[in-house]
């Protein structure tokens, strides 16, 4: 469909950070994020309560704290990772497309990135999600957020949006060339770690009741659970756990960073990081597939905070796989993920 006539918009959207580590900045971001209904579900009035009273006030420090020990001289990864692959993309495509990126939340804003394609004067857009499992609180949010934005304009252009790309083979081989220095060593055990969601929010896109939220619903990856998040993860951990030559009884996945009281989806990260150390396994070697860059959930949660966990039960080595970040291999990906719509 691209001609030398045609410019093709590419937006990259990722979920957001704060602008800086500041507790007013972590605030406002944590509000916008959190005041999204579909990140928590629940009546606007009790939204409202729970991150005005609750979160704004007690999570906002805390959370500041810890995203001091995230920030580099560059800032906060996610977004720089984010300009890096914008700019490596670009340079792929070349000129018939014009790549910008955005993030949900905080910025740079999707409306900004949305009116920087249409000043490009492009015949059709490409949004793509930066998350490899579909997820309601995140790809659903940036789907809706985008079709709220061009709602009211007066041409909308041809619209693509990506969903998952638990099914491409270029991100598992992306994830294959990150961790190939690290299977180098030796380990017991290997981590599948992946961001929570509650589970409600699984019900929800199930379709004629088939998650059922066990080993069996998620074994398999089929149309019922097509947009199940955790029957995703279990796909992707099966694609990568066979690319990288870890058998079955040599893994386990879990899901990390619950919020609230409501059940969230099993097993929990810190149950799993007890028993490892309990069944006497010593070194561990953790992943963390649902993220794209290296962020709060990856550097400090699942690189600091479950290592120091699973020390503390009685482990003695934890080391992380760094995300795709700006890997070569991931900009392929990308690329291939854009050229594969016509
Ligand atoms: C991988 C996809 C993600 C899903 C699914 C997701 C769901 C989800 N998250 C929260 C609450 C928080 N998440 C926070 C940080 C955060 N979450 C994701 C991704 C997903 N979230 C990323 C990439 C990040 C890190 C951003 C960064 O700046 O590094 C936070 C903020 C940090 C903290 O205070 O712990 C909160 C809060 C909910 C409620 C939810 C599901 C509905
Ligand atoms: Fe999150
Ligand atoms: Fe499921």
């Amino acid at each position: 469909m691209a001609n030398k006539k045609n410019t093709t918009g590419v937006l990259l959207v990722n979920l957001g950070t704060p602008d800086s580590p500041s507790v007013p900045d972590v605030r406002k971001y944590l509000r916008e994020f959190l005041m999204d209904g579909r990140v928590i579900d629940i009546p606007l009035i009790a939204r409202a309560a729970l991150v005005n009273l609750i979160i704004a006030p007690f999570r906002a420090p805390k959370s500041a704290k810890t995203y001091q020990k995230l920030w580099t001289e560059r800032g906060s990864p996610l977004l720089y990772y984010g300009q890096d692959i914008t700019h490596m993309l670009q340079e792929e495509l070349g000129e018939s497309y014009a790549v910008e990126l955005a993030m949900r939340y905080q910025s740079p804003s999707i409306e900004d990135g949305l009116k920087a394609l249409m000043k490009k004067n492009v015949s059709r857009m490409i949004i793509v999600p930066l998350f490899p499992q579909y997820a309601s609180a995140t790809t659903g949010s940036v789907q809706e957020k985008v079709m709220e934005l061009v709602k009211g304009w007066q041409v909308v252009p041809t619209m693509h949006f990506i969903s998952n790309f638990v099914e491409e083979p270029l991100f598992i081989e992306a994830w294959k060339q990150v961790a190939t220095p690290y299977l180098e060593k030796e380990y017991d055990h290997y981590v599948f770690s992946y961001h929570g969601v509650p589970e409600r929010h699984i019900r929800k896109s199930s379709v004629d009741g088939y998650c059922q939220l066990n080993g069996k619903c998620c074994s398999t990856y089929n149309k019922k659970n097509q947009y199940c998040y955790r029957g995703q993860c279990f796909y992707t951990t099966r694609q990568l756990a066979e690319a990288l030559n870890i058998p079955e009884e040599k893994y386990t996945v879990c899901f990390q960073s619950r919020l609230g009281t409501d059940p969230w989806i099993k097993p929990y990260a810190e149950t799993v990081i007890k028993e490892l150390a309990e069944e006497g396994h010593k070194k561990v070697l953790a992943f963390s597939p649902a993220f794209i860059a290296d962020c709060l959930e990856t550097t400090v949660e699942v690189g600091e905070e479950f290592r120091d966990e699973f020390i503390e039960e009685g482990g003695e080595e934890w080391t992380l796989v760094e995300s795709l970040n700006a890997h070569p291999a991931w900009v392929q990906c990308l690329k291939k993920m854009v050229l594969d719509i016509h």
